[in-house]
Formats: structure tokens, sequence, C-alpha cells
């Protein structure tokens, strides 16, 4: 099949299987993936120092919708940590723009049931300060090959961050799948991904 309809088949089947996730599944699993954030972000490691050239600290996320993985509480867990919370605003050409979280006060609904920060936008280019980034997907292969919502808003951000820098997925159990994703050359991998079950891990040729 063609990359692209493979894709969406697949962003079907997964979105899908998202919805029918008990919401005690959900709930008790966003707790767990919180707990898992919160306490790599604590270590310090592999986050690091601030990137370079960055004076803060500051780690870009995004405020889980639609039963994405993390909860809503997932934007006050990364404010636990640094300095400065980034979260994405959408574009209309379906790049992204970030915006500081400064509390649940600051997000407001946006187009598709997102939820986004409303103050100063500063940029597509403000994420390559990030020394993390926390990033949302319907699955991640062993290769770090990751499935969006298809805008490829993430490959484009991603693009503007160092390979270096911890790019970690979210996932529910059984999103970190077996077979490969179909993988287009505009694709980036994410390097490390957060599971309920298994916790943190790092993914790819930086495994180990
Ligand atoms: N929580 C969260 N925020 C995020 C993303 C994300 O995946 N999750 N994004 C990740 O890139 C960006 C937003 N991209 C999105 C792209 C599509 C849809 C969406 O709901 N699309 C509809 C179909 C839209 C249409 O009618 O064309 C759908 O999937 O049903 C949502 C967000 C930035 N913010
Ligand atoms: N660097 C880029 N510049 C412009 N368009 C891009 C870029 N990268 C990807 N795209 C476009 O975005 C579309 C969707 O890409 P893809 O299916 O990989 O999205 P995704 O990674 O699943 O979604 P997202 O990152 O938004 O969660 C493709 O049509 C692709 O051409």
């Amino acid at each position: 099949m063609h990359a692209l309809s493979e894709k969406s088949s697949l962003r079907d089947r997964l979105v899908a299987e998202r919805r029918d996730r008990a919401p005690a599944y959900r709930s008790a699993a966003d707790a767990a993936i919180r707990a898992v954030v919160r306490d790599l972000l604590r270590a310090g490691r592999p986050v690091g120092r601030p990137a370079v050239g960055a004076a803060r600290r500051s780690v870009a996320g995004y405020v889980p919708s639609d039963g994405e993985p993390g909860g809503a509480a997932l934007p006050d867990v990364l404010g636990t940590w640094g300095d400065r919370v980034l979260l994405p605003v959408l574009r209309s050409d379906l790049d992204l723009d970030w915006a500081e979280y400064t509390g649940p006060d600051c997000l407001q609904r946006a187009r598709w049931r997102l939820c986004e920060p409303d103050g100063p936008r500063l940029g597509r280019g403000a994420v390559s300060t990030a020394s993390v980034l926390v990033v949302p997907a319907l699955a991640v292969d062993r290769t770090g090959t990751r499935l969006g919502r298809g805008g490829g808003s993430y490959d484009r951000a991603l693009s503007r961050v160092p390979r270096r820098t911890l790019v970690v997925a979210l996932l529910y159990d059984g999103e970190l799948v077996d077979d490969l994703l179909p993988h287009e050359p505009h694709d980036r991998r994410v390097n490390a991904v957060v599971t309920p079950a298994a916790g943190f891990r790092r993914i790819g040729p930086t495994a180990g």
C-alpha cells in the first residue's frame, strides 16, 4: 500500500483503539505516564543542561486532548521542572508556533478540540531552545518512527531542534508497535518513549 493511505488507515485504527480504552485504564495510565515524566525531569539525566544558546531550562510539551496519553494535568507536571514550558499553537499552515504555559487559566479552546496557551507567540523557532520535547503520537516503532495526526506539524518542529535533544513520545500500552510504521523522507524520529507499563525507554540508534 502507498505510505499515505497506509498511514491514514493506521491512524483511523489507532484513534478508534484509543477511544475504546476504558476510562479506568486511561486515568491510571495517564497518572503513571505523568509520574514517569516527572521523575525523568527531576533526575535531570538524560535531559541535561539547558539547550545551547538557551538562557533558561525549557521543556516543550502539549496539552493532551481527545484521549491522548498524559491527561489534562500534563502541562503542570512539565512546569515542575525548569523555568519555562512551551506549548504548541497550531498555525493555519499546520506548522507549529509556541507560547508559554503560565497555568491552567492561560489555556483556551482552539480548532479540533485542542487547548492552546493565549500568551504571546514566540515563533516557530522557539522550540529549538527546549532541552527536552514531550510530543504526542498515535504510535511509535522501534526505530523511533512516529505516527502523528497527519499535519506534518511535528516533522517540521523536530527539524528545528538539534538531533541530540531528547524527544520523548507519550504512548499507551500497545502503541510502541512491533511492525515498522510507514516512513517517509520528511518523517522525523523520536529517540525515547514513555508507556504506562514499561516507563521510560530510549529507542532507535541512541538506545542502549
Ligand atoms: N494535543 C495535541 N496537540 C497538538 C497536536 C496533537 O497531536 N495533539 N498536534 C500534532 O501535530 C498539533 C495539532 N495537530 C492536529 C492535527 C489534526 C487534528 C485533528 O483532530 N484532525 C481531525 C481531522 C481534521 C480535518 O477535518 O481535516 C481528525 O483527526 O479527526 C488535531 C490536531 C499541535 N497540537
Ligand atoms: N517539513 C515539512 N514541510 C512542509 N510539509 C511537511 C513537512 N513535513 C511533512 N509535511 C507534510 O505534512 C503531511 C503529513 O505528514 P505526516 O503524515 O508525516 O504527519 P504526522 O507526523 O503523522 O503528523 P503530526 O506531526 O502533525 O502529528 C504530509 O503531507 C507532508 O507532506
